[in-house]
């Protein structure tokens, strides 16, 4: 029963490979300006070779950064995420591990168990429910790795500055690391889609730290600082099962949720195997690294040898081929 579900789904997958050009595969933007550069494949440095992509996605994510495959995650599968959700929300489960986090405006208040209380879920790997969202077929076949995840859902003061993830992530080479963020429903400017900086995937990591907000900004929603204010910004509206998938280096961020509603999304960070642990003491990421490691310290009591690395290696899961360095 489960080989023919996989079968069915594999056979979505192959059905959004083949379209014909990188256009029907990215949303619709409302604002700014994505490039489709016309390069070689011997000139890829950001795709592999394995006939996953059309040529048209390979040249568009190596041009951008990104790539939105429409409609790739099915809406029995969301709703089975929302419904474990709000069972988290409802502390009706406990997942070991799970870091479940209320908006800084509303950090330091009594509340009831609620969803509308709830900014983001952080650390599923143990909630084999949520977890299923980082082996689904759908997105493997996209990406061959190990995996972090993340549940969050846009309110108020929960909007990201902009960022590079790789800012957070102890291991490299960067090429080999991607996300994958799929809407939950339909997400626009309105209720704080995902923008992004196309291009800026070939630049370096920039250092990153709090932004100035009016009203506080969440704990660890670092920002970078001196970005290019004149670049141009893609909003991408996404509807149901919409997945994109972005290079760490990607400056990105979300918007605010100028609605009543939820702003639902659930996303997971794919490293290759191939990848390796790197020291970042000395490094502009030495900032949020003491600020895990405080956190792990004051939650687990840990000792003070405990450094990034120890925590990405205690988060990470293998979901596909074998583990060789993570
Ligand atoms: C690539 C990817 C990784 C990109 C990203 O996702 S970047 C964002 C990463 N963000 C995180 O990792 C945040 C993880 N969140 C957490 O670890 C937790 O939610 C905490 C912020 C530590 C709060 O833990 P919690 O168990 O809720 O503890 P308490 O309710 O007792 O609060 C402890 C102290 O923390 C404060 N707090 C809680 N929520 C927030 C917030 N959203 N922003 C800022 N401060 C906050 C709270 O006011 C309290 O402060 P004090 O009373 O100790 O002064
Ligand atoms: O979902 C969001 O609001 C932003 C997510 C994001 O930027 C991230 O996880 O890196």
């Amino acid at each position: 029963m489960e080989q023919l579900r996989a079968a069915a789904r594999l056979q979505i997958v192959l059905g959004h490979l083949g379209r014909p050009s990188a256009g029907a595969v990215v949303a619709h933007p409302t604002s700014g300006t994505i490039s489709s550069a016309s390069f070689h494949p011997q000139q890829f440095q950001y795709t592999l070779d394995n006939n996953v992509l059309t040529l048209e996605q390979r040249k568009f994510y190596e041009e951008n950064g990104f790539l939105v495959i429409k409609n790739l995650v099915p809406d029995a599968d969301i709703q089975r995420f929302r419904n474990e959700f709000e069972k988290i929300c409802r502390k009706e489960v406990k997942p070991l591990g799970l870091t479940v986090m209320r908006d800084v405006t509303i950090s330091k208040s009594e509340y009831a168990p609620s969803e509308k209380m709830i900014t983001k879920v952080q650390d599923f790997q143990e909630d084999k429910e949520l977890f299923r969202y980082c082996t689904l077929p759908e997105l493997l076949y996209f990406v061959p790795v190990v995996n972090t995840s993340d549940f969050p859902q846009g309110k108020k003061t929960s909007r990201h500055p902009l960022h590079q993830d790789l800012h957070y992530f102890p291991f490299r080479p960067s090429d080999l690391i991607v996300c994958a963020w799929t809407a939950m429903e339909h997400i626009s400017r309105n209720n704080g889609c995902l923008v992004v900086l196309p291009g800026t995937h070939k630049g370096s990591l920039k250092p990153h730290d709090y932004p100035k907000w009016e009203g506080g900004v969440n704990k660890m929603f670092h920002g970078i600082q001196d970005y290019e204010e004149n670049k141009a910004r893609v909003h991408l509206v996404m509807e149901k099962g919409d997945t994109v998938f972005f290079h760490p280096l990607l400056i990105h961020g979300s918007g605010q949720n100028k609605t009543q509603g939820f702003r639902k999304a659930i996303s997971c960070h794919f490293a290759s195997a191939d990848c390796h642990y790197i020291d970042v003491k000395g490094t502009s990421q030495e900032n949020i690294e003491k600020e895990v490691v405080g956190i792990a310290h004051k939650f687990f009591g840990a000792e003070n040898s405990v450094n990034l690395k120890d925590i990405w290696m205690f988060r990470a899961r293998l979901v596909k081929g074998e583990r060789t360095n993570l």
